[in-house]
């Protein structure tokens, strides 16, 4: 094995040594999974190499999105990539690990039955399942009066077409925590209009303060998205009376809404000993939701608030460690903790699209194959080794759009054409990833113009924020466009979640090109026109969750790019993330 081995090599811990050694010389292991638990074992005097590969492995899940990693099924779940490795017996594995001095104080490591995690991610998970126990075990809410809650839900969700939502109100109404899921265009936005209508009136009838209400999502984009959504629900279908009794509101990030801390990055104003204020806290996209997050929320959360986390548990999890809404949407329910809320039935106009993303869910290869290549107008499928043909005749039109209008100083324009259509790939680096399409667009638009763009900051940049900053007021999932002024200077126009801004570029930390972005990236967001880039078969990320959250992001037309081998195998390999939040919500 070792001839092979490259010793310059970033991801090869020369060190290590024995079983450490032969994973991370497979490739099963990092360098600084292998550094992380030489280091631990060696400072809580755990000479068990046995040991210290489930350490190990559980620093390699945790990069993953795991929270922690089940030693019986370790083999199975990580795979071997055709390499004879070692693996422990797992009965003797877990014995071992069982009686590791890496369990005791100060403990950084926990085991809960066959699964090993750092304390951190165990401590939080007990945390969420704690709390949900909680407000579950209360007494159910009360209802001011039957007759009328029959009444407003009849008037809120009038006739059959809304009986899905009637009854997910329904079950909201008479609990304290309430899991509302469903696909794109299903109605969660105007269920939670609905929703929010008939708790205010019941509010009203029990003589309480009009309810406090706090709208928030994981983004800024998603915030102000959910924002607007009810707005409009409320504008179009909520009669003034209802409308009144809900006063007014801003949907805020979930950072903002918890209140941020300058001396830390995970803790908030809000917390056990600092209850946030409102009576109904609603999250939306909150497959988005990181276990750290949902753990920072549930403890500020008043018990005898109402708390509606709304979502789509197919779409891809969180970027940070977890699967918060896949488990709490199976734990809750299989609990007997909450009962469910779904929505199933999609009512936005050119369902083409809802077609492809149930087909894509339920692992319908035939059917996604067939609506791809024959389904309508708003589906397209580019098949072929090499679509830069193909692209460039969508991609290059746009990008010179926003450019024109950028050199104009059409801040309104270029933003239009900026969000008519947006590229989308799997991986950031690569052949086929968000690097390579920004130069290529690049390159092009330099063919077209004669322009070199030599500059970062160009006339017509498109850019994508990707952090938070509070002081300038642009949040991650923010969007803009480099204009130019009539006096020649460049500024960045973003469409920010809170309003129009207008900045110098070098005021701008973290930013991206936009011409393409990743699939992770692009969640909580929509565009009218999506093309995403299917990676080949080779790639680890491709997988359905994938797949459909790319679909999802679509609201009038989507254009996928890719060979069949990969689609049939995106939709049937899972982004599974090893969690115990589902399991101990059950048991
Ligand atoms: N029962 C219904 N009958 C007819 N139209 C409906 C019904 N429910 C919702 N709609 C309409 O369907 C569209 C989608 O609804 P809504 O925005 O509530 O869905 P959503 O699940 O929140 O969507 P998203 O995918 O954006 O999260 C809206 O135009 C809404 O007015």
């Amino acid at each position: 094995m070792t001839s092979t081995i490259d010793e310059f090599d970033s991801a090869l811990a020369l060190g290590a040594t024995g079983i450490l050694r032969d994973f991370n010389q497979a490739g099963l292991l990092v360098a600084a999974d292998v550094h992380v638990a030489s280091r631990l074992a060696s400072m809580l005097a755990e000479d068990d190499e046995k040991v210290a590969l489930a350490c190990a492995l559980v620093v390699r899940a945790v990069r993953a999105g795991s929270v922690c990693l089940d030693l019986a099924t370790a083999r199975e779940e990580v795979g071997d990539d055709g390499v004879d490795l070692d693996w422990p017996d797992p009965d003797e594995w877990l014995a071992a690990v069982a009686s590791s001095p890496l369990l005791a104080a100060p403990q950084p490591l926990r085991l809960e039955g066959s699964r090993l995690y750092f304390d951190r991610y165990w401590r939080e998970e007990e945390q969420v399942e704690q709390d949900l126990r909680r407000r579950s075990a209360q007494a159910a809410p009360t209802i001011a009066d039957e007759d009328t809650l029959r009444a407003g839900l009849d008037r809120l969700f009038p006739g059959t077409s809304y009986d899905e939502q009637r009854a997910a109100a329904e079950t909201a109404v008479r609990q304290w925590t309430t899991v509302l899921t469903g696909g794109p265009g299903t109605g969660k936005t105007t269920t939670v209009a609905g929703l929010l209508a008939v708790l205010a009136e019941q509010a009203e009838l029990a003589g309480d303060r009009r309810p406090r209400i706090a709208l928030t999502a994981p983004t800024g984009k998603a915030a102000a998205r959910l924002e607007e959504a009810v707005r409009h629900e409320m504008s179009g279908r909520l009669s003034a009376e209802d409308t009144a009794r809900l006063g007014d509101f801003h949907a805020r990030t979930l950072h903002m809404l918890l209140g941020r801390r300058p001396d830390s990055s995970t803790r908030f104003r809000h917390d056990r000993d600092n209850r946030l204020p409102h009576d109904i806290v609603v999250v939306d996209e909150t497959s988005m939701v990181s276990l750290t997050m949902m753990a920072r929320l549930l403890e500020a959360v008043r018990p005898d608030a109402r708390l509606i986390l709304v979502g789509d548990p197919d779409q891809l999890a969180s970027i940070e460690a977890g699967a918060v809404l896949a488990d709490l949407v199976d734990g809750l329910v299989a609990g007997g903790h909450a009962r469910p809320a779904e929505l199933r039935t999609s009512h936005r106009f050119g369902s083409e699209i809802g077609d492809l993303a149930l087909a894509v869910r339920a692992d319908q290869a035939e059917e996604v194959l067939h609506l791809l290549r024959f389904g309508g107008d708003s589906l397209s499928f580019v098949e072929g080794d090499d679509p830069r043909d193909a692209l460039r005749s969508v991609l290059l039109p746009d990008a010179l759009a926003i450019r024109r209008a950028a050199e104009a100083g059409d801040a309104d324009a270029a933003l239009r054409a900026l969000e008519r259509h947006r590229l989308l790939c799997a991986h950031r680096d690569g052949p086929w990833g968000v690097t390579y399409w920004n130069r290529t667009v690049e390159r092009w638009i330099t063919e077209e113009t004669e322009d070199p763009l030599w500059d970062t900051w160009y006339v017509g940049r498109p850019v994508l924020v990707t952090a938070n900053d509070y002081g300038l007021g642009v949040y991650n999932g923010d969007v803009g466009v480099t204009i130019r002024r009539p006096d020649g200077s460049l500024r960045v126009c973003i469409d920010g979640s809170r309003g129009r801004l207008d900045l110098a570029p070098g005021r701008l930390g973290t930013v991206e090109t936009l011409h393409a972005m990743t699939i992770h990236k692009a969640q909580g967001s929509q565009a009218a026109e999506v093309t995403v880039l299917i990676p080949g078969e080779e790639s680890r990320l491709l997988t359905r969750e994938l797949f459909y959250t790319a679909v999802t992001r679509a609201e009038k037309q989507i254009r996928v790019v890719g060979n069949e081998p990969a689609i049939r195998l995106a939709l049937h390999r899972r982004a599974l993330r090893a969690t115990g939040l589902r399991q101990r919500l059950t048991t």
